[in-house]
């Protein structure tokens, strides 16, 4: 006999969003309800249109439901799972706690956070203390140039791991995270695996994300033309790299050396991938500046890191976020004095 399907939600039918929903209903081990906001009447319509380096050309993908706001869950048919891909912007309210609430039953559904940056648990355990939470770190390159239109441009590969809740039983968390890759693996056409130590992963792709998500959005340049820009690589990645690994190795681990390398040689250089800050300057939006920079320069704080480089590009960044919260009406400034 064939097992039931999970009843999964999945918030944020964006870029990463849409490859996830892909993958789940594609291994036939989980019914997705996308919850889409601004590619709702797109993707409601005509479903996604897909071209991925893992699933080729997909036409009109549309999950089992699409919908544009989250649902109140059902007390006869709760949702086994949350999977959030939105994302992470804890400076614009509302929270992720807040917007998960309707649709979470205490002690039944699991959320899977499959965002970038650190320290993104915390909220979500303060605030559903007897549900698990699993950390999902993802490498894709995936964007959405126009409304349901996805491009990923790198293999999925998905790494799944229990942020640990002092409140459950650490056995059902793995067993939670050992259920979700089975799911996800079902279709074939990802990498997914269990990932048995959450802080080293995060704190190994924090070197990517701190550091190229960070300058490739204050400079408008994707990661192959940083690579090609003169100085660019000795002047401000390699350094501000060099600063998340001292950190990470202060908070206990023990990144190798090789790390910096492997990261900046991550993507080809002619992929000219844009890391997910960039495209989110391109597109105006706001940017998860606060877990991918702000978090490792807390914990480098308290530690007694020194992260000169990392401080500058966390202020460059807290400044592009202010631009886009006073054209967003969030912060007014007083009339203008010029005489112009
Ligand atoms: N893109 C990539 O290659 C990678 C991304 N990541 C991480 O994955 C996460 C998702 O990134 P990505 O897919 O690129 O982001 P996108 O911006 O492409 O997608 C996020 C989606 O969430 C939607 N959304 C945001 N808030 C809400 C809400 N309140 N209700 C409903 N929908 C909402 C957005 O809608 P709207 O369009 O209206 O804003 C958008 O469709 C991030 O944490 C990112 O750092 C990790 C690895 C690679
Ligand atoms: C590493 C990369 C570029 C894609 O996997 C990413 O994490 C991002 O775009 O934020």
């Amino acid at each position: 006999m064939s097992e039931a399907k999970a009843d999964i939600l999945l918030v944020g039918g964006g870029s990463v969003g849409a490859i996830v929903a892909l993958n789940l209903e594609s291994g036939r081990h989980a019914s997705v309800t996308v919850v889409c906001r601004s590619n709702f009447a797109a993707v409601s319509s005509r479903g996604y249109q897909i071209r991925s380096c893992d699933h080729g050309s997909v036409n009109g993908f549309k999950p089992s439901i699409v919908v544009n706001e989250i649902p109140q869950a059902s007390d006869s048919r709760p949702f086994d799972y949350i999977v959030c891909t939105t994302k992470n912007v804890v400076d614009v309210p509302p929270s992720l706690f807040d917007l998960l609430r309707p649709a979470v039953t205490p002690g039944k559904t699991v959320i899977v956070l499959i965002q970038n940056g650190l320290n993104i648990e915390k909220p979500l355990i303060r605030a559903f203390e007897s549900n698990i939470v699993l950390s999902g770190v993802s490498l894709i390159g995936a964007n959405e140039p126009e409304p349901g239109t996805v491009v990923q441009d790198f293999p999925d590969t998905l790494y799944i791991g229990a942020f640990r809740n002092p409140k459950v039983s650490a056995k059902l968390e793995d067993a939670a995270a050992d259920d979700f890759v089975r799911r996800y693996s079902a279709g074939g056409k990802t990498q997914c695996s269990v990932d048995k130590n959450v802080g080293y992963t995060r704190w190994r792709k924090l070197v990517y994300n701190s550091c190229l998500n960070s300058i490739c959005a204050i400079t408008g340049l994707d990661t192959g033309r940083i690579r090609l820009a003169d100085g660019a690589v000795t002047g401000l990645v390699r350094p501000a790299m060099k600063e998340i690994v001292a950190v990470a190795r202060k908070a206990g681990y023990e990144l190798p050396d090789s790390v910096v390398d492997d990261m900046i040689e991550m993507d080809p250089v002619t992929l000219y991938l844009p890391p997910s800050m960039l495209s989110d300057t391109r597109k105006g939006n706001f940017i998860e500046y606060e877990n991918i920079l702000g978090e490792p320069l807390r914990e480098a704080e308290k530690l007694g890191v020194p992260m000169p480089t990392l401080k500058v590009l966390f202020h460059l960044c807290q400044a592009i976020q202010w631009k886009n919260k006073e054209l967003k009406g969030l912060v007014s400034v007083p009339p203008s004095s010029s005489a112009a």
